[in-house]
C-alpha cells in the first residue's frame, strides 16, 4: 500500500534513493546505521522533505506534492511534544481541535483512545505528573485520534527500560492488528524487529532496501546488513 517509485532525497551533501513497496497492513521495521537515512525515509513519507526525483504512493494515490497534514499518515516521534501545560485529555484533545472547544463525538473519541492505551484514570493528570510510559502511552493515544492509514514511528520506545519496551510494542502491534495499519517503525533494536514486525527494511548507505520477512532477514542478512550487525 505504500510505494517509494524512484525516489531520490538530497539533504546537503546527502543522497538517499527508494524504490521499493511495503504491503501494510502490519509493522515493518525500519533498521540501519546512524546517519544512514532512516529519519528521511520517514520524513519524506510524512511529507515534511520533499523528494528531488521519483513519487510516493499511498493506496495507489500520489501523495508526493500533498501537505503534511493531508496525508493519510500519522506520527509519534521518540520527542513527542506534549504540551506540559495541559492535562492528558487536552493533549489528546489538541488532535482534533487546537481550540480544545470539542463535541460531545469528539470527546467520546478521546475518551476511546485513552481507554485503548490505559489511561482512562489519568485524563485529568498533569503531563508532568505522568511517567516515562504513561507518556509514550499518551504520545501513542494521540497519534491514533487521527485515525490514519499509516503510522510512522521514529525510535518512539527508544528511552524507555526493556520490560516497559516489550510492553508498548506489544500495546502497538495489538493496535496495529486491530485497525489494520501499516505501520514503520525505525528502531536500533534488532529484537525490536522480530518481535513485533513482520517485515525489516534496511536503511545503509544512500539506499532503502525492499522490506524482507523479518525472520528470513535475519537468518540470511545481505552484506550491507552483517556490515550493520557486525558494527553495532
Ligand atoms: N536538514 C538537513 N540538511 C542536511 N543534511 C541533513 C539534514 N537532515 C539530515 N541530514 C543528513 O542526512 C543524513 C541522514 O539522516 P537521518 O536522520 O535520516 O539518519 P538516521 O538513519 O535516521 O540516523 P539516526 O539513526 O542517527 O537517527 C545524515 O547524514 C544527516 O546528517
Amino acid at each position: 500500500m505504500i510505494r517509494f517509485d524512484r525516489v531520490v532525497i538530497r539533504q546537503g551533501d546527502f543522497v538517499l534513493r527508494a524504490d521499493l513497496e511495503v504491503a501494510g497492513p502490519g509493522i515493518t521495521a525500519v533498521i540501519g546505521p546512524s546517519g544512514g537515512g532512516k529519519s528521511t525515509l520517514l520524513m519524506a513519507l510524512a511529507g515534511f522533505v520533499r523528494p528531488a526525483e521519483g513519487r510516493i504512493l499511498v493506496s495507489g494515490e500520489d501523495i508526493t506534492r500533498r501537505a503534511p497534514d493531508r496525508r493519510p499518515v500519522s506520527i509519534l516521534f521518540q520527542e513527542h511534544n506534549l504540551f506540559a501545560h495541559l492535562d492528558v485529555a487536552g493533549n489528546v484533545g489538541l488532535g482534533l481541535r487546537p481550540s480544545l472547544r470539542l463535541s460531545a463525538d469528539e470527546r467520546a473519541k478521546v475518551e476511546a483512545v485513552l481507554e485503548r492505551t490505559g489511561l482512562e484514570s489519568l485524563g485529568a493528570r498533569a503531563v508532568s505528573a505522568l511517567s516515562g510510559g504513561q507518556r509514550q502511552r499518551l504520545a501513542l493515544a494521540r497519534a491514533l485520534l487521527r485515525d490514519r492509514p499509516v503510522l510512522l514511528l521514529d525510535e518512539p520506545f527508544a528511552a524507555l527500560g526493556p520490560g516497559l519496551k516489550r510492553d508498548m510494542l506489544d500495546l502497538l502491534a495489538e493496535i496495529v492488528a486491530e485497525r489494520r495499519l501499516t505501520a514503520l517503525i525505525v528502531t536500533h533494536d534488532p529484537e525490536d524487529a522480530k518481535r513485533v514486525a513482520t517485515e525489516t527494511l534496511l536503511v545503509a548507505d544512500g539506499v532503502a532496501e525492499a522490506p524482507r520477512e523479518t525472520g528470513e532477514l535475519f537468518a540470511a542478512p545481505t552484506p550491507a546488513l552483517q556490515a550493520y550487525l557486525g558494527d553495532d
